[in-house]
């Protein structure tokens, strides 16, 4: 995981490292390695401002650091790299949906879920519904996706699989109807919250962000989640700003960081994009959704519980 941008950070490290250990660092130094990691960054697949931000805010720690004797030069240079990563991988906030829930007054919390195809909504959306219902929440799972052939079996085999009360619609009915019924069983039974999967649909596609738009104006949902797919790379980031023009979004789940080789769409979405990170998806088991916080994604970049 994170092997290509673990590489590139690591490679700075041990350049800076052994020019501070062979000479005294120079601007010319700095310049250098601080331009090879901005390329590294970028073929790292790191939008391009975050990864220069990234190295505008090493470059200048670096020109004011003054290393006490006897100090690990190599440990004292990771250690202001992760400074600043941690730093603007703070700037995403965060917030937990079973917190969220009891505190409503409004029940049930109706959450959406969108994205383009393949991201890992319906997978997403089942391990939301486990983690909630092991904390005793209690939830409906609603498929609106009425587009995909197999979309409704696959979330009703999920439904059953938890025990979790599922609404689904004919192929070819509206979603917004569909979504409003799962809404109305919801209400009726006194359930806690209602997800609603929505079909995969690009971006780009005028008709289909349209039918989410009115979707949404019948939900009228507490929270709209866009699901977005590590592996996706840089578009990640020209999804959601394209979903968020259109639709107006919450926050963000991001899946598949297990299988993510290079790491730059995480750490561009979670540091450039300006959005909530509610929770990461770790695997394809109902277990493997994690709580979004920095740390998990410095551990990544580094291998280390720091
Ligand atoms: N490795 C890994 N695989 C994941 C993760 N989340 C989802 N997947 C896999 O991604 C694939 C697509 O997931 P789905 O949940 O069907 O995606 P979707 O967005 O609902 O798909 P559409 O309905 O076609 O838009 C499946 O094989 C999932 O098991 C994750 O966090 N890690």
């Amino acid at each position: 995981m994170f092997q290509k941008i673990r590489n590139a950070v690591q490679n700075f490290v041990k350049q800076i490292s052994d020019a501070i250990r062979y000479k005294t660092l120079d601007e010319k130094d700095i310049s250098r390695y601080c331009d090879n990691l901005l390329n590294e960054l970028i073929e790292s697949d790191v939008a391009y401002d975050v990864a220069e931000k990234i190295v505008t805010d090493i470059g200048n720690r670096l020109r004011e650091i003054k290393i006490p004797r006897g100090t690990n030069v190599e440990e004292y240079i990771n250690n202001i790299v992760i400074d600043v990563l941690r730093k603007l991988l703070d700037n995403a906030t965060s917030y937990d949906f079973i917190e969220y829930i009891a505190k409503s007054s409004e029940k049930p919390v109706k959450i959406v879920f969108m994205g383009i195809n393949g991201v890992g909504k319906t997978t997403t959306i089942a391990k939301v519904a486990y983690m909630l219902k092991k904390a005793g929440v209690k939830p409906v799972i609603v498929a609106a996706d009425t587009f995909r052939a197999g979309a409704q079996e696959q979330l009703k085999k999920h439904s059953e699989r938890l025990g979790i009360p599922f609404i689904g619609g004919k192929y070819g009915a509206d979603p917004a109807a569909v979504a409003f019924d799962g809404i109305v069983f919801a209400s009726k039974n006194r359930f806690d919250v209602v997800l609603i999967d929505t079909a995969g649909r690009m971006h780009i596609d005028v008709d289909l962000m349209n039918e989410l738009k009115k979707v949404i104006k019948v939900v009228k949902p507490h929270i709209k989640v866009l699901v977005l797919d590590a592996l996706t790379g840089n578009d990640a980031i020209e999804q959601a700003k394209k979903f968020d023009e259109a639709i107006g979004i919450d926050g963000v789940i991001l899946t598949k960081l297990d299988a993510d080789a290079s790491g730059g769409a995480a750490v561009s979405v979670v540091a450039g994009l300006g959005k909530k990170i509610f929770y990461v998806g770790v695997g394809q088991g109902y277990d493997d959704l994690i709580r979004y916080s920095s740390d998990i994604i410095i551990r990544l970049l580094f291998k280390q519980s720091k």
